[in-house]
């Protein structure tokens, strides 16, 4: 990774230290973040140039139809979690859905995660009150901590230090379950090992023994499946705290180019996507392939001006849109902004994010959401690309590899007194294992259809 490049740049990358940026940690020590960042500045890249060039014209096939994306993976990560079981659980999760997705719809599935960077988040409010105290609020593990005491909840910048060696060591085992053998197609059957209880399970399972088939057919036709060993797999994260991001940044000697070389796929939430504001400015200058959250309030222009600005030469799987309407929102909301921005002529790559517009207090107080909803949202994301003729690119979740209950419904009807029993997530709910196959089998149909 070469360090030299045009002043102007590199000058271009401070800019955004001029402008608003929202939902940034007050950090208490400047000397401090100082040291965190220099160190960040010079330690190896988490991703390469070419890795995010190859996924942008993946994004490009997704936007044409070509292609499907699926990203998913925690609402926060956590320090403590990344262990490599976890991990490898959340990699099957993906890998099972893609499946799912592949052999439903005969169509090749871009394989993304929320991993490996996904250590802050936005949040509604500053602070937090319980019994009469009131603290910073959690701010995801790259900021502060979730214990709720003032010297866990105090902005500590060697949390970055922190985030990025977990993200490298995540990275790593990510790399080794998807490049080392674990991913092998022909394995397809181990990956349900242990899961055989309940519909989801069971019809992954008769799907996977229709891939089987196939495979055994093939190869005794004498195919080359050595291509079957390895998977591609991408990793992504809300780009919000802007002092990391920028410290991650590095210029590309072939090209002259700044990546911000944390992840390959980077977001801008919907609470910092201001046309105006820090993040869009620092993302309009990184080359990666990067998407914007798009909530119902978007009006058709702040859709085509954040094209314009982020995606100026048109490139194809630059810019994708993640749009979080709510399933009851969706069909009014969205028509407008696809027509809009079909009307630029420049290419975007829309997907939904169907959980961010669906989260609803319980009557026993957790923060969750209906799994019917989030279907519901899906199948309007399909139902107004279809009427448009546009295309409905990809699907983003938030999702773990494990048996917990943060979701209502499903074929295990998670019920409200059900939410207690593993509710485990910090910030939002997550989709469940089976809950992510049984939301695989669904878009499935939905991608076969349209
Ligand atoms: O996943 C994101 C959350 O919706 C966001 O961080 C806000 O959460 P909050 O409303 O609990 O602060
Ligand atoms: C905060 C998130 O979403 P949004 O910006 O859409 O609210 C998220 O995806 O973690």
């Amino acid at each position: 990774m070469p360090t030299t490049a045009a002043p102007d740049v590199l000058e271009g990358l401070e800019h955004f230290r001029r402008l608003v940026a929202l939902q940034q940690p007050t950090w208490p020590d400047a000397a401090a973040l100082a040291d965190a960042t220099t160190h960040l500045a010079s330690s190896s890249p988490l991703v390469v140039p070419a890795e995010a060039d190859l996924l942008r014209d993946r994004l490009a096939a997704a936007g044409r139809g070509e292609a499907f994306l699926l990203q998913g993976g925690d609402c926060a990560e956590t320090f403590a979690e990344a262990n490599a079981d976890r991990i490898r659980n959340k990699v099957r999760t993906i890998l099972q859905m893609a499946v799912i997705l592949t052999h439903g719809a005969s169509t090749p599935v871009v394989k993304m995660g929320r991993m490996a960077g996904q250590y802050a988040k936005p949040r509604s409010s500053d602070t937090e009150t319980r019994d009469g105290v009131t603290l910073p609020a959690y701010r995801g593990d790259m900021v502060n901590g979730h214990e709720f005491t003032p010297a866990h909840r105090v902005p500590d910048p060697q949390r970055l230090v922190q985030a990025y060696d977990i993200s490298a060591a995540t990275l790593n085992v990510v790399r080794a379950f998807t490049r080392g053998g674990y991913a092998d197609l022909r394995r397809v059957h181990e990956w349900n090992q242990g899961f055989m209880q309940n519909p989801a399970y069971a019809r992954y399972e008769r799907t996977a023994t229709e891939i089987d088939r196939a495979i055994r057919f093939m190869d005794a036709c004498g195919a080359d499946f050595d291509a079957l060993r390895t998977v591609e797999f991408f990793v992504s994260h809300e780009a919000l705290v802007l002092e990391y991001e920028r410290a991650l940044t590095r210029v590309d000697s072939r090209t002259g180019a700044a990546y911000d070389t944390s992840g390959h796929f980077v977001w801008i939430g919907e609470r910092t996507r201001q046309i105006d504001g820090a993040h869009v400015d620092f993302l309009s200058r990184v080359a990666n392939p990067i998407g914007v959250k798009l909530g119902p309030t978007t009006a058709p222009a702040d859709a085509v001006a954040l094209v314009e600005k982020l995606n100026p030469d048109a490139v194809p799987g630059r810019l994708t849109f993640i749009t979080r309407m709510g399933a009851g929102r969706i069909r009014e909301a969205l028509p407008p902004l696809v027509e809009a921005v079909t009307a630029t002529g420049v290419p975007v790559t829309w997907i939904t994010d169907a959980m961010h517009g669906n989260t609803i207090t319980s009557t026993s107080g957790y923060k969750t959401r209906r799994f019917e909803d989030v279907l519901d949202e899906v199948r309007g994301f399909f139902e107004v690309h279809r009427a448009l003729g546009t295309v409905p690119g990809g699907l983003h979740c938030e999702l773990t590899g494990d048996d917990v209950t943060e979701v209502l419904g499903g074929s295990e009807e998670i019920d409200d007194a059900g939410l207690a029993l593993r509710y485990e997530t910090l910030v939002d709910p997550r989709l469940n294992h089976q809950q992510s196959l049984e939301m695989a089998f669904q878009v499935a149909e939905m991608l076969r259809r349209s």
